[in-house]
Order: C-alpha cells, then structure tokens, then sequence
C-alpha cells in the first residue's frame, strides 16, 4: 500500500489565537502531519499575517510544512512553505515565480481530470480532488469519486490530495485509491476527544486501510 499523510487544515476562523496555538501544537505532537493549511477565509490581511507569525514556528519546529490557503502574496510575506490554490486564486507560474524553486504550490482540481492536468503541466506539486464527502465546513460545488484518485495515481508522479468530509471512518477507499494526502478540517478540530486524538485516529485509520 502506497504512503498515505495526513494534511491539516485550520478552522476557517481562530478567534483564540494564543488557544489556538497551544491545540496546534499538542495536535501535532500526537502524530504524523505532512502540512498545515493556513485557511482563515475573508480575514483582514493583518489577522493572517499574525495567525501565520504565530503557528509558523510550530509547524516549522515539527517538520510541518506551512502552506498559506488562497493567497501567494501573503505566504510570501509570511514566509510560509508553500501556498493553495484554488481555481480562482491565481496562476500556478506565477506562485512559483514568486515563491520559488522549493516552495510547494498545490492547486484545486474539483473532480476534474483536465484541471489536475492543467495544474500538472503548470508546475504544481499536488493536485487536489473532492469534495469526496459531504462537509460542514464549506459549501461545495463538486463531488469527486475514489476512482479519480486510482486514475491520477496510475497516470502521474505527482501527488494528490483528497478533500471534503473526510473522517477516520471514511477513508479508507480513498487511501487504498491512491490518495497521497488526506486533507482535513473537522476530524481534527471536531473530534469529540480533540484535536490531538483527532490526529491520532486519522493516523490510525490511514494505516489499517
Ligand atoms: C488541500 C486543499 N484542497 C482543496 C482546497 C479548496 O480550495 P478552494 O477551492 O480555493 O476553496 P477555499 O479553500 O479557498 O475555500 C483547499 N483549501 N485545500
Ligand atoms: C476547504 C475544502 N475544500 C473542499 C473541496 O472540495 O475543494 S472541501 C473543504 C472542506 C474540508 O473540511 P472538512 O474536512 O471539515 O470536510
Ligand atoms: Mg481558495
């Protein structure tokens, strides 16, 4: 079976910053995470800037990559590892441009194969596919099926990135499809033991799949 990680993402808002800092760390701390989005939607530029200058040292510390959601110019100035993606959220060459050689840029593809191509043959270090299931923490357009991920797995390199209502109890097909990454919000922060035991049955899940 092919590697599989455990990509977080932030709760769309952090009103407890200092709080916030401490469950990050201690979530962590419980388990393997590849990377930590950084996705705090229609906030002041200086509130990201401020999230990211506190949670950077934390992930950094781990061996976490800090990727910034939607914005390039910002995880420029934060000096996050990487940026998102979305469809709308600018051009892949230009974020490379920007960021450089060793940032990782990771670009939305819905369930579209032609998108995961285009993003593929613009530079991008991931491609990332969903919604696989469905969430509460954003309102999706599109669905995406594991058999997206066995395609993308058989024809590329690249990693990919499954997305959307994706919980310890879900997973599995996703991971057995060829998922590189499981990108999560809500089996995280939602878990009813927190966030730390959220990260250790994701973990767990991943392995048993
Ligand atoms: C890993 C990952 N995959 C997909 C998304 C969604 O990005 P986008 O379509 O730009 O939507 P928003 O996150 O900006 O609401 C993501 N953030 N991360
Ligand atoms: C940010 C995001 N993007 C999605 C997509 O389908 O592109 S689904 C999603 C929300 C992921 O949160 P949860 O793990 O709580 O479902
Ligand atoms: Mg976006």
């Amino acid at each position: 079976m092919p590697e599989c990680r455990l990509y977080l993402i932030t709760p769309p808002a952090l009103p407890d910053l200092t709080g916030f800092a401490d469950s990050l760390a201690r979530a962590l701390d419980a388990g393997d995470v590849a990377a930590l989005q950084l996705r705090l939607k229609d906030q002041p530029d200086d509130a990201v800037l401020r999230a990211a200058a506190a949670l950077r040292p934390i992930a950094q510390a781990r061996d976490v990559a800090l990727l910034m959601n939607d914005r390039m110019d910002l995880a420029k100035q934060a000096g996050c590892d990487g940026v998102h993606l979305g469809q709308g959220d600018g051009d892949p060459v230009a974020a490379r441009k920007l960021l450089g050689a060793e940032a990782t840029i990771g670009v939305t593809c819905h369930a579209s194969r032609h998108l995961a191509m285009e993003a593929g043959e613009a530079g991008a270090d991931y491609v990332a596919f969903g919604a696989f299931f469905p969430t509460g923490t954003k309102q999706v357009q599109h669905q995406a099926e594991p058999e997206i991920l066995e395609w993308w797995a058989e024809m590329f390199e690249l990693p990919c990135v499954a997305i959307g209502g994706i919980t310890a109890a879900n997973c599995a097909p996703l991971v057995r499809a060829g998922a590189d990454f499981l990108a999560v919000v809500g089996a995280v922060w939602s878990h009813p033991e927190g966030p730390a035991a959220g990260v250790r049955a994701m973990n767990a899940a991943i392995a048993a799949a």
